[in-house]
């Protein structure tokens, strides 16, 4: 029997994600399913108590595959019941933030992504917790992690007001003191951003990691030092062309553990989710432990 094969799947949908309609997806979804006899489920998100439901749900049934219907939100959300079983996470790319994606080379063109739900490759991904808080993607203290709290207190949506909020929060923003013990390396100064990468890119197609890699049992920790005024479109220019890395003002500690202590306890974020701060954050390396569900490479064809 092929492995690859999928009888019983779940769809966890939500309905508000990237401002997009999604009732005609219903019927593309039936239409796949019913063409390869496979048998499904919808979880239409409600944004209340939907993890607690996802668990109930799980319980209850074995699926072959987990699909998130959304943006990097509602990924989260199913990987976060995911890690550590043997259930694949599938992703159909619907936000307005759609970063995992991307960086696993899923298409962003919804009906080639529905494809995946008959054809595809299972491949297992590192993952990150953060004081045992899970992270799949892309977890920042600092300046971008305040912009996402700001966002997030706000009612307006969309990478507009997202720039806007940014740009008022820049003008004002000091750079804090960190100190950061990794396996391999010791950092101590000031910091205008801290990201922890598991991924590369955020969904605004910003690379702070362009050389991560999602399954080689390492995380970087990216920083930005302090810069002059002078430097910022520089250091924008090179967040969207993939090289930042080759930034004078930043550093980049590859690692498979550390200790990040952050005195000033600056806000944080995790995979785009404000979450409590701490002065002690412990990172540590998880390989291997979620499985994906990715388009058939070229050479398998
Ligand atoms: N039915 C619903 N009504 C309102 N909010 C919901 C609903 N279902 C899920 N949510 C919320 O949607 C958010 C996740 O959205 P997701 O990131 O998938 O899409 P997005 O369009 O990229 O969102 P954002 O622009 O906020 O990043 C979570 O905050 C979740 O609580």
């Amino acid at each position: 029997m092929d492995p690859n094969r999928h009888n019983n799947l779940l769809f966890v949908l939500n309905p508000i994600a990237g401002d997009i309609e999604k009732e005609d997806l219903k019927e593309d979804i039936d239409g796949i399913c019913s063409e390869h006899t496979i048998n499904y489920e919808i979880f239409t998100t409600t944004g209340e108590n939907d993890k607690q439901e996802l668990e109930r749900r799980l319980r209850q049934k074995k699926y072959d595959a987990v699909y998130a219907i959304g943006g990097d939100g509602t990924v989260s959300l199913v990987a976060s019941v995911l890690i550590g079983t043997d259930t694949p996470l599938g992703i159909i790319p619907l936000g307005s933030g759609n970063g995992l994606s991307k960086d696993l080379d899923i298409p962003q063109d919804t009906e080639e992504a529905m494809q995946l739900i008959a054809h595809h490759v299972v491949r297992s991904i590192d993952t990150i917790t953060l004081n045992g808080k899970r992270s799949i993607h892309l977890s920042d203290l600092g300046f971008n992690a305040l912009v996402v709290k700001r966002f997030s207190e706000g009612d307006t949506r969309g990478s507009g007001s997202y720039a806007w909020i940014a740009l008022q929060e820049y003008l004002g923003y000091e750079p804090k003191h960190y100190r950061i013990e990794t396996d391999a390396d010791t950092f101590e100064g000031k910091a205008f951003m801290v990201t922890v990468a598991n991924a590369n890119a955020w969904g605004s197609n910003a690379s702070i990691n362009p050389d991560g890699i999602l399954n080689d049992g390492r995380f970087e920790i990216c920083l930005i030092e302090p810069f002059p005024k002078a430097a910022s479109l520089g250091i924008l220019y090179k967040l969207y062309t993939d090289s930042i890395d080759t930034s004078v003002y930043t550093k980049i500690l590859k690692c498979r553990k550390a200790t990040i202590y952050n005195p000033d306890r600056e806000v944080m974020h995790i995979d785009g989710e404000p979450v409590e701060t701490a002065e002690k954050i412990e990172v540590e390396m998880h390989p291997k432990s979620l499985k994906v569900i990715l388009p058939v490479p070229e050479t398998d064809h």
